[in-house]
């Protein structure tokens, strides 16, 4: 990546304690009504008197932990289902390519120096082996389409022409061997086209296609199972008598897929413990996402609910906002649990620091390559915490978007990436990095099928 952004004396306010009208113009009008203060000294420990965990050091733990476990078992996956899976095992040709010498042009096999007499049937693509040319002859010839045993060259259909005895005539000299595709030209049967750990793309569909696979084999998608936190929470309809609409239920199962999941169930508990309870216990995922509920309310049950199992909380909160009271839990040998925040923004922060790295892990993903744009304006920065700000790449520059609380999405459904603004925030011009999101990068990820 590039040179990280440069990090501004002037420390801010906590976005969560500002109205949401000052939230708003945070990026606008960076406010520097503190400078010159000393910056709030870092805090280490969360409401419970745990220790948070720095943000960068957050997204490692996650990658981490999927690692003491033992990936589960390579599967023969259908073509048509295999993207975005990574190949488990290296994609051998099963057979020549191309598997028969084939012609490159649409015109006529011939056999030695012309003029050629030209035979009365065409040799199209996909038929049978066509009788071999004498010398002297010449036989229509398609794109694809086998060469007679005996050509010497195809000549193209523009260099060529038939004279008033019927006789073909080059136009143009005519190299041995010309516009013929060697039987195995590309590759032999056995030779290794792709290695172990590439990651199935359009393209390497069609490559394994063509190298005669109807399935390839590939490291299974991670099964997650999401579950929906909240009384109050609707699924359709307006929002009305203090009840809203779950934003996150229909969000996270494409979100989750595009980081290499497969989501298998999203339920929905409401705020009762016992059901958290039972889902978390009965769930053979290898994730289970919870949203809302990580805070210490009357109602938040996932603390309590991992410690009534016994589960080993890896992060317990990190310095990042939105999203500070984010969780990842060992629950079983073989299954985590991530706590997102139930501010909808906090819950995608989240799934990016904690979700992404893990299901990268357990899905064999390689990491994204880190790299830095510089800011068209200066972002408020919080004082202790990391930011992630939604922001639209424009050119070079990525350009930070307003409506970035933590209860909104306005900001990031309009964006392409969120920047990492280091605590105490970013000038303008800025290199900062940036997290791309699934559907605006480039990668694999764009594929929500
Ligand atoms: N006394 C404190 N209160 C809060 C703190 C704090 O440090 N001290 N942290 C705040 C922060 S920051 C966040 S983030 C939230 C985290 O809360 P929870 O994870 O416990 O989430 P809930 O309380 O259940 O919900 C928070 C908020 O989000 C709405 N929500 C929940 N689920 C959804 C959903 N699926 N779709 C749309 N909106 C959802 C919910 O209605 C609440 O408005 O805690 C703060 N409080
Ligand atoms: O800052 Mo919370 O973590 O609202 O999202």
């Amino acid at each position: 990546m590039t040179a990280p952004g440069t990090r501004t004396g002037a420390p801010a306010q906590d976005s969560d304690d500002l109205d949401l009208e000052e939230a708003l113009a945070l990026v606008r009008q960076p406010r520097d009504d503190n400078a010159g203060q000393t910056p709030a000294p870092e805090p280490d420990t969360n409401g419970e008197g745990n220790r948070v965990t720095p943000w960068h050091q957050a997204r490692e733990t996650a990658a981490r932990a999927a690692r003491t476990r033992p990936r589960r078992a390579p599967v023969s996956v259908p073509l048509g289902d295999a993207l975005g899976l990574v190949l488990a095992a290296p994609l051998d040709a099963l057979t020549d390519l191309p598997s028969f010498d084939t012609s490159a042009m649409d015109g006529w096999a011939v056999a030695g120096p012309g003029p050629w007499l030209v035979r009365d049937e065409a040799v199209l693509a996909g038929h049978g082996l066509p009788e071999p040319l004498t010398d002297g002859e010449a036989a229509r010839i398609a794109t694809g389409a086998r060469i007679p045993a005996d050509t010497t060259a195809v000549l193209r259909g523009e260099h060529g022409h038939t004279d008033t005895q019927g006789r073909l005539h080059a136009t143009r000299d005519l190299a041995h061997g010309q516009d013929i595709r060697p039987r195995g030209q590309e590759c032999r049967r056995g030779d290794q086209l792709l290695p172990i750990g590439t990651l199935v793309t359009p393209a390497v569909l069609g490559l394994a296609a063509a190298a005669g696979y109807d399935t390839v084999t590939a490291v299974p998608r991670p099964r997650a199972e999401v579950l929906v936190l909240g009384d109050e929470l609707l699924t359709e309809g307006l929002p009305h008598d203090g009840l809203i609409r779950d934003a996150l239920g229909p969000l996270l199962p494409p979100w989750l897929h595009a980081l290499g999941a497969e989501v298998v169930a999203v339920r929905r508990i409401g705020d009762d413990a016992e059901a958290l309870l039972r889902a978390v216990t009965s769930s053979d995922a290898d994730l289970i996402v919870t949203t809302g509920g990580t805070a210490a309310g009357p109602r938040d049950h996932v603390h309590p609910t991992l410690e009534r199992i016994g589960a080993e909380l890896l992060v317990d909160g990190v310095t990042v906002r939105p999203g500070h009271p984010m969780l990842l839990a060992r629950t079983k040998d073989d299954q985590h649990l991530v706590g997102l925040p139930g501010n909808p923004l906090a819950a995608v922060s989240g799934l990016l620091t904690l979700a992404e790295p893990l299901l990268r892990t357990l899905a064999a993903h390689p990491a994204p390559e880190r790299y830095a744009l510089p800011l068209t304006e200066a972002v408020q920065g919080h004082p202790h915490d990391t930011r992630l700000v939604p922001v639209v790449l424009r050119g070079d520059c990525a350009v930070p978007l307003h409506y970035n609380g933590p209860a909104m999405l306005r900001g990031v459904a309009a964006a392409d990436a969120l920047a990492v603004v280091p605590s105490g925030g970013a000038p303008q011009g800025a290199q900062t990095e940036l997290l791309d999101l699934p559907w605006a990068s480039a990668g694999i990820g764009v594929c929500f099928t």
